[in-house]
């Protein structure tokens, strides 16, 4: 377990972190995810006990760490892995794996389990990214740690090596069954991997939550652009039912009950059609992404929504299109701004 509370941070008298307070489960992985300079990483050294918390706990089960009562890193069993590998050089795999570590059998175990085997030998210099980091979180989980910190593990890989070695980050700690706290920039990566997302703005965690719910019911704006494509249309809300200029779906009042407010819509809760009779919004960007297109349609309200189509649909800027909302889940509804 891994329970902090009313956690907040200082550097000299600017507060960068406020009032955290989270609790993890064995097996639990926490994505910390938020805007450059948030405190992500400041979080992450504090678990450590890098640097002093001003208010607060940490408590471990093991140990309990307050402003007045420190805790020294090498106390606290804690595993971390940074963006940067940090493996020593002129050890093999293997060495770097097994550095002042007592039971090999352990590291043999993880060696194996992250594809490692035929590299025991091998100097670092002479592996890829993703097997760096895949040595760098065998040698953090053969310490067998109390919880585990990971700092942007994936950003310095290119996007197909991420995709793969996320699962397998992922698949490694739920077997290895420890907390970790996760700290990306990414959110896709959050949203997909994490048990629990937290949303950082300014140091205050503006919602942690499930991934699904943090995306389709998210606390407020902020939340709701972070984590992806997000359009806002005007609409009414009485009874459950949001009704808007391009069509009525079941809603969930986020911070009202009822009347004039603002229906979040995802690209996904858009269709688009085209050679319509009756078009109602003209396209005003279109974003190729492979096996689809995301779509920014204008309506005559001057709203902008987006809709994803298939690759297949070919849309351009200035096209007339007919855009409608298709869900059957609740949108979340806000107070009009
Ligand atoms: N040693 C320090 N002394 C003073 N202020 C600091 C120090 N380290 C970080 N800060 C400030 O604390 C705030 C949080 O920084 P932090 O590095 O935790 O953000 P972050 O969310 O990890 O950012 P990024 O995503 O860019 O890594 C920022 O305003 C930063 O300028």
């Amino acid at each position: 377990m891994l329970s902090v509370s009313q956690l907040s941070i200082d550097y000299g008298s600017n507060r960068v972190v406020s009032d955290l307070n989270v609790s993890l489960g064995d097996n639990e992985i926490l994505m910390l995810v938020g805007p450059t300079g948030c405190g992500k990483s400041t979080i992450l050294q504090a678990l450590a006990g890098l640097i002093p918390i001003s208010e607060g706990e940490i408590n471990v089960g093991k140990w309990r760490a307050t402003p007045t009562l420190n805790v020294p890193p090498e106390k606290r069993s804690v595993g971390m892995v940074f963006q940067d590998f940090a493996l020593f050089p002129h050890l093999t795999v293997e060495q770097n794996i097994c550095f002042r570590l007592k039971n090999t059998a352990i590291a043999d175990h993880w060696i194996k389990l992250l594809g490692l085997n035929d590299f025991r030998a091998k100097k670092p210099a002479t592996l890829s990214g993703g097997q760096k980091q895949r040595v760098a979180l065998a040698r953090t989980l053969a310490h067998q740690p109390d919880f585990v910190l990971l700092d942007e593990p994936l950003s310095n890989l290119d996007a197909a090596l991420k995709d793969m070695l996320r699962w397998d980050i992922r698949n490694a700690l739920k077997e290895a069954g420890v907390p970790a706290v996760w700290v990306t920039h990414d959110q896709e990566e959050a949203l997909s991997v994490g048990d629990r997302v937290g949303v950082l703005q300014n140091g205050k965690i503006q919602q942690l939550d499930s991934p699904e719910q943090c995306f389709s019911m998210p606390n407020n704006r902020f939340v709701a652009r972070f984590l992806g494509e997000a359009s806002f249309i005007a609409g009414q809300f009485e009874n459950g039912q949001a009704t808007t200029s391009i069509g009525v779906a079941p809603g969930q009042g986020v911070d009202c009950d009822s009347g004039d407010v603002d229906v979040l819509l995802r690209p996904d809760d858009v269709q688009l059609i085209q050679n319509l009779n009756q078009p109602n919004g003209e396209v005003v960007w279109v974003r190729f992404e492979g096996g689809s297109r995301l779509c920014a349609v204008k309506l005559s309200c001057n709203t902008l929504v987006t809709s994803r189509v298939s690759h297949e649909v070919v849309v351009n800027p200035g096209d007339s299109v007919h855009v409608s909302i298709v869900t059957t889940h609740p949108l979340a509804v806000y107070k009009r701004q």
